[in-house]
């Protein structure tokens, strides 16, 4: 095989799929139903795989946006304000790529800013920009604390993640109460264990 052709061959293994249309989804959840064993037919079941598909979107909008977007606008006029920005509690609701089963829990993310702040809101939103996606929680909780760092360049992030994963509380291994913990920390944050300790401290207040 030429280069060339090499080449061509492995741009096009890389090309995402073309995206099905909102019929060719809405067959796809008949498929599902009727491999659960019922007819789509049925009546109860006719505007199911709209509603699903409607879900979906829902489900998965965080592929729609770019998180480097909401946190483009920046506010320098803190008072010189240096200290850790943190937010507790951000819902996550996502999906587990493996099962495509819900992962629900909360995330904590903590900054140190280096001269200008974000929009807090923003960070809740990168928080639901990643999570509205197929995801692990390993690779959800890298990509948080990566577009912080990428887009503020600040002098370090923190990011917590408290999730129950219903692939392993509701089939499977059938642990209902398992929660999976995941942690990033980049700059300051993993340099300075005290730093650490402190963000660790106050993501207790998200598990009472
Ligand atoms: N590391 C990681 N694993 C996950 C996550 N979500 C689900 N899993 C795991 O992904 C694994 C998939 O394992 P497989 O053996 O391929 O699939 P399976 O036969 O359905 O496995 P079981 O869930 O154990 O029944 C399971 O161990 C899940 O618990 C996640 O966010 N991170
Ligand atoms: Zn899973």
């Amino acid at each position: 095989m030429d280069a060339i052709t090499d080449k061509t061959m492995l741009e096009t293994a890389e090309e995402v799929p073309a995206r099905p249309s909102r019929e060719e989804a809405e067959e796809a959840v008949r498929t599902l139903i009727r491999w659960a064993g019922d007819d789509p037919r049925r009546e109860g079941l006719l505007d199911t795989p709209g509603r699903v598909v409607k879900a979906y979107q829902e489900w998965f909008a965080g592929y729609e946006k770019d998180a480097a977007d909401e946190l483009g606008r920046v506010f320098e006029d803190v008072q010189g304000y240096d200290d850790m920005v943190m937010l507790t509690d951000i819902d996550v609701e996502s999906h587990c790529e493996h099962h495509m089963a819900p992962i629900i829990g909360t995330a904590c993310v903590a900054y140190l800013p280096d001269r200008a702040v974000v929009g807090i809101s923003k960070i809740a939103k990168v928080v639901e920009i990643f999570s509205k996606r197929l995801q692990t929680q390993e690779t959800m909780t890298a990509q948080i604390a990566d577009a912080i760092e990428e887009a503020m360049k600040p002098r370090g992030v923190a990011v917590f993640v408290d999730a129950k994963h219903q692939c392993m509380t509701t089939r499977g291994v059938h642990h209902p109460n398992v929660s999976t913990i995941t942690t990033t920390f980049t700059g300051e944050f993993k340099a300075n264990p005290e730093l650490r300790e402190r963000f660790m401290r106050l993501t207790e207040k998200s598990r009472r």
